[in-house]
């Protein structure tokens, strides 16, 4: 086990290791605004990330998440507010960053390795050098010139994140990139994800749905609700993280605790109208199960 202060030398991981563990920016958002026409999403929202720190954003559907990783990444303009990468307009400031999306988002028509190294420019001996490079790196090396039809869901996904790291990015956006995955799947991608940024020591940012997952990951979990960051919850657990750990079921809970209160504390809406048996059409549910319908 290591703690995050004692991150383990390149060297320690594998022999394609970079050696920089310390090359991430630092992300300095100020006053952040962000409305689409009326509807009000983002509103004075202010974060700090460290160069190299792992951040992991979670909250409610439509809470602004990927909003806010779009304007991180230039995507969209914001409304108001400052983002700066090292000090400079983000805008200033592509090169740095990469992002990621549920969806891998390859060129069918490509090889995987022509779509690792989409966007580089050399010689093509040079270029598949760099791409199976890039996927060893994911374990992905034997596959190089097949097509990515012919890839599974975490396959095409390992494919991305080479063709994200092969940029050397300093700053690494995920939005949800593990969703559409099995949860085995899942838990040996976000292995993956962490022992790349442990390597490679980009400032990584993850928006997820999946509250195990940030606390897996993250060196600090925030929540968004109601367009601001209502919970900063650092999470000091020594890596790799044992998820049955007792310390890691605290942290777990208490970041869990703190999204749900959030239904408790929402003005209380008006259930619809129930529809009647004759209007439901069903007349196999037995009382219970009637008595029982907002559920079922
Ligand atoms: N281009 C757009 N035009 C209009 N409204 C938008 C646009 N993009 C996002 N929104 C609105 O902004 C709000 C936040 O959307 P966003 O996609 O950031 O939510 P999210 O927290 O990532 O949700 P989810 O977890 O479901 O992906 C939603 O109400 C959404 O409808």
């Amino acid at each position: 086990m290591y703690s995050p202060s004692t991150r383990p030398q390149p060297t320690d991981l594998d022999s394609n290791s970079t050696p920089d563990a310390s090359s991430g920016v630092a992300v300095s958002v100020a006053a952040l605004q962000k409305s689409f026409g009326a509807r009000r999403v983002l509103h004075d929202l202010d974060l700090t990330i460290r160069p190299g720190e792992f951040l992991a954003i979670v909250g409610h559907s439509g809470c602004g998440k990927s909003t806010l990783l779009r304007l991180l990444a230039n995507l969209d303009p914001a409304s108001s507010g400052s983002i700066l990468l090292d000090g400079t307009p983000v805008a200033r400031q592509q090169e740095d960053l990469r992002l990621m999306f549920q969806d891998a988002r390859l060129l069918p028509w490509k090889s995987v390795w022509a779509n690792v190294t989409l966007g580089l420019k050399g010689s093509r001996a040079d270029l598949r050098r760099q791409a199976l490079e890039a996927l060893n790196s994911v374990g992905l090396a034997e596959r190089a010139d097949d097509w990515p039809g012919q890839l599974s869901g975490g396959q095409r996904q390992r494919v991305a994140l080479a063709r994200a790291l092969i940029h050397k990015p300093r700053l690494l956006l995920l939005d949800e990139p593990l969703g559409a995955l099995d949860a085995l799947t899942r838990i040996e991608m976000q292995g993956l994800i962490e022992r790349l940024w442990l390597r490679h020591g980009f400032t990584a940012v993850l928006v997820t749905h999946d509250v195990t997952e940030a606390v897996a990951l993250a060196d600090r979990v925030i929540l968004i609700e109601d367009g601001a960051i209502t919970l900063d919850q650092p999470v000091a657990l020594a890596r790799p993280r044992e998820r049955g750990e007792p310390a890691f079921a605290d942290l777990e809970q208490t970041v869990l605790n703190r999204v749900l209160r959030q239904d408790h504390q929402a003005a209380p809406v008006t259930p619809p109208a129930q529809p009647t048996r004759q209007q439901r059409g069903d007349a196999s549910l037995s009382a219970a199960q009637w008595a029982a319908y907002p559920s079922l």
